[in-house]
């Protein structure tokens, strides 16, 4: 991905040994997260919710569909709060509700007030509401890529998700300079990304 913003920090290059293995690869990833001292995280998270607000200052009056930070993935509510705080005309914010393992994602409504359960995975999730299409997708990443793949859990949601979502949301992936590889070997069904956000800036995929 070219830098629109501060050149990334040095990639990473894992073995192309490493990279035929994405259950290996994804716990190698999660690994290095998951080390991050919570304070670290939290300033990374910063500078994530800091280019994105920079980068798409558009998405304040859209419907913006977030995840809840799992596993030290990106917290990016202090963006949305400030952004539900705003009450800007034509932004929602919605959180992703796992329907079926092997189906794409709903979403609904999130506010600070929602009251939440906690899914099969044991992440906060809205606990009523209908059912909405987001216009744009905010996707944590456990790896990514320059060409714009992405790697998340292994459940194929997102991937399924951005198949069948007509019109299809931008998909802006989220996630730390940690996590960027040489390449994911993208699979057919890989949805590319249409823009990549770490704490090194905005960056557009190089296909
Ligand atoms: N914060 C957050 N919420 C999200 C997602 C996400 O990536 N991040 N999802 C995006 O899809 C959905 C949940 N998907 C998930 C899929 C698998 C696992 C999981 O824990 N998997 C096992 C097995 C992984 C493997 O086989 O390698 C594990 O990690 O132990 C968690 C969430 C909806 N909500
Ligand atoms: N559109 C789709 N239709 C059917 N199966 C799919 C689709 N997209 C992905 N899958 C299946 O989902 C499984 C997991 O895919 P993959 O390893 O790419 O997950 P991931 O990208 O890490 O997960 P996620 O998309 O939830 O972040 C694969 O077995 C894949 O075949």
């Amino acid at each position: 991905m070219a830098a629109e913003l501060t050149p990334g920090i040095a990639a990473e290059n894992f073995g192309s040994a490493c990279l035929t293995d994405r259950r290996a690869l994804r716990r190698t990833l999660l690994a290095r997260r998951l080390a991050l001292p919570s304070a670290e995280w939290a300033q990374l998270s910063c500078r994530v919710c800091a280019h994105l607000r920079a980068g798409f200052p558009q998405l304040s009056a859209m419907t913006v569909g977030f995840c809840w930070p799992l596993n030290h993935e990106p917290d990016l509510r202090p963006l949305i709060e400030g952004w539900v705080n705003e009450r800007r005309k034509g932004f929602r914010a919605l959180l992703p509700v796992v329907v079926a393992a092997d189906q794409a994602l709903a979403f609904r409504a999130w506010t600070p007030g929602t009251v939440m359960f906690a899914d099969r995975y044991g992440i906060p999730t809205p606990a009523s509401g209908d059912f909405l299409i987001p216009e744009v997708l905010l996707l944590p990443v456990n790896g990514f890529d320059s060409a714009g793949y992405r790697i998340g859990y292994g459940g194929g949601h997102f991937d399924r998700t951005l198949a069948s979502l007509r019109p299809r949301p931008l998909a802006v992936g989220v996630g730390f300079e940690l996590a960027r590889l040489a390449s994911i070997l993208p699979q057919p069904h890989d949805q590319p990304l249409d823009a990549m956000v770490t704490e090194a800036g905005v960056f557009r995929p190089c296909r």
